[in-house]
């Protein structure tokens, strides 16, 4: 806008920076009247100016270039006044410029013109005429220089407005940019105290960890070291708690065999009796029976205690498992390289460490740009690794993310982002599940109500039903307890996308190829997958049966084939090859409906077995009855 101003001013300046001088002139002549008084004025018709040149005379060609200039000056003004009505920016100096301007209009317009007189012939009339002329020409000098003098000044005052405006830019540039600097300074300041309060607590609870394992290994065990020979070796020692136990039911059973004892013995001693008197008789046999009685009834109360303690070594031998898993987490984070609260890329502060896995460690962290926590999975290559085979582990990491980063459900874990760390580390980020894994919470509860396993089941199935529904279809192919993760809410989520196919839409209605056969968790994949006489063909029934495995798995608390088998006997004894009918175990009980959704699951032929559209559809799996 100023800048606008100034132009228009600077402008108006050019125009009457020529002015002096050419007042100058006008003076110079006007004092040198230096026009011939002889010469007699030239008709002032159009024609008598054309015909009669020298006569005219510089005077004259003055007088008419100044009355030009008057017009165009006029005209520019105008001009000037228009522009500014324009813009709507009329200061107080130009209004009064316009003031001064309309004054000098008014003024040229009360001035009287010299008309053209055709009767010019003596010499007082043309000394007046000039003598006019001359008036006229001070009176325009004058306004020119008072003109000229304003002018000056609005220039001068524009000027040191547009030095003053420059000053206060730059002032406010530099404000802009103190500010910007003091508030990085306080974004930063803020993140380190945010990340040194998050580490605080994350510091806190690592000792709480180990503090709490310390305290459990003289209840639970412990890992000791045993020698043999030259080898050192880790071997597990019972806590007291499995001392107290077995100590419990040692008691109990000697209690036992000492009542089963004297029950012998009272019976030889009823046996001895016969041949007392009647009376005699009556009351021993009386008191035989009440003692028979005493130790039946004593027997029963062992066997009841014999009951709750076995309960009790069944606690102890899950509580026993979680031990061992915090046991060999604490032991993982110690031996991490990344244990010392870094923070990666620039904004994601490694907290604690949440498990390790076959090629990977995931760390619990924040998220100091989006604000939330995130679980880091940190993918290691081996460095002993040949170049190959760590891009083929590169490929695969990458293939997996592209397929989970657009995988976008409430019940599949997200994919946040992936970056480098180092030449042989790289890092994914997932949504933090701030839950157990599947695999925990049946290592600590062995089995769950089948109103609780079906819940599951309806969620991984709906979860399954979205990567059936999308223009890309996927096939999970490694569905099994540690997959399945629990949010603070308890709603489950599938995750670990790394050997899940993507079905391209010319497979037909038997299903793709499968061409990474022997990769998976043998437990939980379908007879079809272990085909070796052919390339099998899967489909999403590979996720049905892996979902009806993981059912049964819930609400039995074992596998229903090859449950105490090693991946590779399973494979050497083809377990799952001959896995055509399915037992259920008589407890605990579960409803028929239940077991026969698992019998549809795990159907050993997979033209028999529903595909993942049909099995979410399964009565069993729908909340709402359905009208016959
Ligand atoms: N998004 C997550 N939120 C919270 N915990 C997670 C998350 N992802 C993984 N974990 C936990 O981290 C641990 C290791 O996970 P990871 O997927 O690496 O192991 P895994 O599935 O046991 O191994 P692998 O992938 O090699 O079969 C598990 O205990 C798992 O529960």
């Amino acid at each position: 806008m100023h800048d606008n101003v100034l132009l228009h001013l600077s402008s108006n300046s050019n125009h009457s920076d020529s002015l002096p001088s050419k007042l100058a002139k006008l003076e110079a002549r006007m004092a040198g009247k230096s026009i011939p008084a002889a010469k007699p004025l030239p008709d002032a018709s159009p024609s008598s100016t054309d015909s009669d040149e020298d006569n005219a005379g510089d005077f004259m060609i003055q007088a008419s270039a100044s009355s030009q200039k008057r017009k165009t000056f006029q005209m520019d003004e105008s001009r000037e006044e228009e522009k500014l009505d324009q813009e709507g920016r009329t200061t107080k100096s130009s209004r009064g410029m316009g003031q001064r301007s309309r004054g000098g209009k008014a003024k040229e317009a009360k001035r009287p013109h010299s008309p053209p007189s055709a009767k010019v012939d003596n010499g007082n009339g043309a000394e007046h005429k000039r003598f006019s002329e001359d008036e006229r020409l001070k009176e325009d000098l004058m306004t020119l220089n008072a003109r000229c003098a304003g002018l000056g000044e609005e220039l001068d005052k524009a000027r040191s407005e547009a030095c003053q405006y420059q000053r206060t830019c730059q002032q406010l540039e530099k404000e802009i940019n103190d500010m910007k600097e003091v508030q990085l300074e306080k974004e930063r300041k803020r993140l380190k105290v945010v990340s040194d309060l998050l580490i605080a607590v994350a510091k806190g609870e690592r000792q709480e960890a180990r503090l709490r394992v310390r305290q459990d290994s003289v209840r639970l065990g412990n890992v000791g070291v045993m020698r043999a020979g030259t080898l050192l070796s880790e071997v597990w020692e019972d806590g007291q708690a499995l001392k107290d136990i077995q100590a419990r039911l040692k008691s109990l059973l000697e209690q036992k065999d000492a009542i089963e004892k004297q029950r012998k013995l009272l019976k030889k001693k009823q046996n001895d009796k016969t041949d007392a008197s009647e009376n005699d008789q009556g009351l021993a046999e009386e008191e035989c029976i009440a003692t028979e009685e005493m130790y039946r009834a004593r027997i029963f109360s062992i066997k009841r205690e014999e009951e709750n303690t076995l309960r009790d070594r069944e606690r102890y031998e899950l509580e026993k498992a979680c031990f061992i898993r915090e046991l060999k987490r604490i032991r993982d984070e110690d031996g991490s390289r990344f244990n010392h609260f870094p923070i990666l890329n620039k904004r994601y502060a490694l907290l604690n460490l949440l498990g390790k896995g076959g090629f990977s460690e995931v760390y619990k962290a924040y998220d100091m740009v989006e604000y939330r926590y995130v679980a880091c999975k940190l993918h290691g290559l081996n460095v002993q690794w040949s170049e190959e085979k760590k891009q083929n582990y590169i490929r695969h990491a990458i293939r997996e993310y592209n397929i989970h980063k657009s995988l976008v459900h409430s019940h599949i874990v997200r994919l946040w982002d992936i970056f480098e760390i180092d030449h042989n580390t790289f890092c994914t980020v997932l949504q933090y599940c701030g839950g157990k894994d599947l695999d925990a919470v049946l290592k600590s509860t062995s089995v769950l109500p089948e109103r609780e396993a079906r819940s599951i089941m309806v969620q991984i199935f709906s979860g399954l039903v979205y990567l059936n529904r999308r223009s890309q279809r996927v096939i999970h192919y490694d569905l099994k307890p540690g997959n399945v993760l629990f949010d603070e809410a308890g709603a489950a989520k599938l995750t670990d996308f790394g050997l899940s196919k993507i079905v391209e839409d010319e497979v037909g209605s038997q299903g793709m190829e499968l061409t990474s056969q022997g990769a998976g968790t043998y437990w939980y994949l379908p007879p079809e997958c272990f085909d070796v006489n052919k390339t099998p063909l899967i489909s999403s029934k590979v996720d049905v049966w892996s979902a009806g495995v993981l059912f049964y798995q819930m609400l039995f608390g074992k596998r229903p084939f090859g449950h105490d088998q090693s991946q590779e006997r399973i494979l050497r004894e083809d377990t799952i090859t001959k896995a055509r009918k399915v037992e259920f175990p008589t407890r605990p009980s579960v409803s028929a409906d239940a077991k026969d959704f698992i019998r549809r699951c795990l159907s050993y032929d997979q033209m028999d077995r529903p595909d993942v559209l049909t099995a979410a559809q399964d009565p069993y799996l729908s909340y709402v009855k359905r009208k016959p």
